[in-house]
């Protein structure tokens, strides 16, 4: 039977991982993880890892390792007979070696995109809670201002997308992606995508796993659950 395929999208906040990861999962068939969509979850439902991960991404921060990883691992665990695509984990080396040591990644997605262009998009995002369902008023925006096109809900925007909590963020990317993207880099499975739009990006990216893809959907490896 064919391999699984596993892979990861990385990118600082704003550079379009949940827009790709969205096309990807469409154009290829593979399960899209969200490790954004995860916590908020997690929060909505009020659980002891939701809690403790609010207070931090109230303020920009990184939610620890320790929080991020036994919320997401398990998550993992699930899904040892499918194909994923995770959007946002491992943020850390820490992440990126609590990975390793669960399942064998074939591919990841670094997006580089200016500063400048990622503080536009982040001040114009805004998102429908209940779906994940992301807009952009320049970019994509809704049918009708302010609310869902399938549902009607209000659209709201993230606290961390906020100005305060967004500069933050935005510093702290460079220094805890860098020995990540060295990781990945020596494994020889980085593949890194530059440019100020999506539109431009996306024909890269979709070639590039239209050589990687095909024939690997179905399940014959597994993901080797944490002790
Ligand atoms: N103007 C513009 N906005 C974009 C582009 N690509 C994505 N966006 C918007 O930028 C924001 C951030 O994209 P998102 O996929 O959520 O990025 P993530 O934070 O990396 O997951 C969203 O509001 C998107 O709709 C683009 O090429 N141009
Ligand atoms: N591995 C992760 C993923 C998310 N997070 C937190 O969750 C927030 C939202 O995640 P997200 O993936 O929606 O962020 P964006 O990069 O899409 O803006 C991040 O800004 C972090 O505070 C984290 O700390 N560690």
């Amino acid at each position: 039977m064919a391999k699984l395929f596993r892979a990861v999208i990385m990118g600082p906040p704003g550079s379009g991982k949940g827009t790709i990861s969205e096309r990807i999962a469409q154009r290829f068939g593979l399960t899209r993880l969200s490790s954004g969509d995860f916590v908020r979850e997690n929060i909505a439902a009020n659980t002891d890892a939701g809690v403790l991960a609010k207070t931090y991404i109230e303020r920009g921060l990184l939610v620890p390792d320790h929080v991020m990883t036994r919320l997401l691992l398990p998550r993992l665990e699930e899904m040892t007979r499918h194909s994923w695509l995770m959007d946002g984990f491992p943020h850390t080396l820490a992440q990126a070696k609590a990975l390793n040591s669960t399942c064998d990644l074939d591919l990841v997605i670094s997006l580089n995109i200016p500063y400048e262009t990622l503080k536009e998009r982040l001040s114009e995002r805004w998102i429908h809670p209940a779906s994940g369902r992301v807009y952009n008023m320049g970019f994509n925006p809704p049918h009708v201002q302010g609310r869902d096109d399938i549902s009607g809900e209000p659209l709201i925007q993230h606290d961390d997308d906020k100005p305060e909590a967004l500069v933050a963020r935005l510093r702290h990317y460079k220094d805890v992606a860098k020995p990540i993207i060295d990781l990945y880099k020596s494994k020889g499975i980085l593949h890194t995508f530059s440019g100020t739009e999506t539109d431009r990006i996306w024909p890269y990216i979709n070639s590039l796993l239209s050589t990687k893809i095909p024939g690997t959907l179905q399940a014959d490896t597994q993901c080797i659950p944490m002790p």
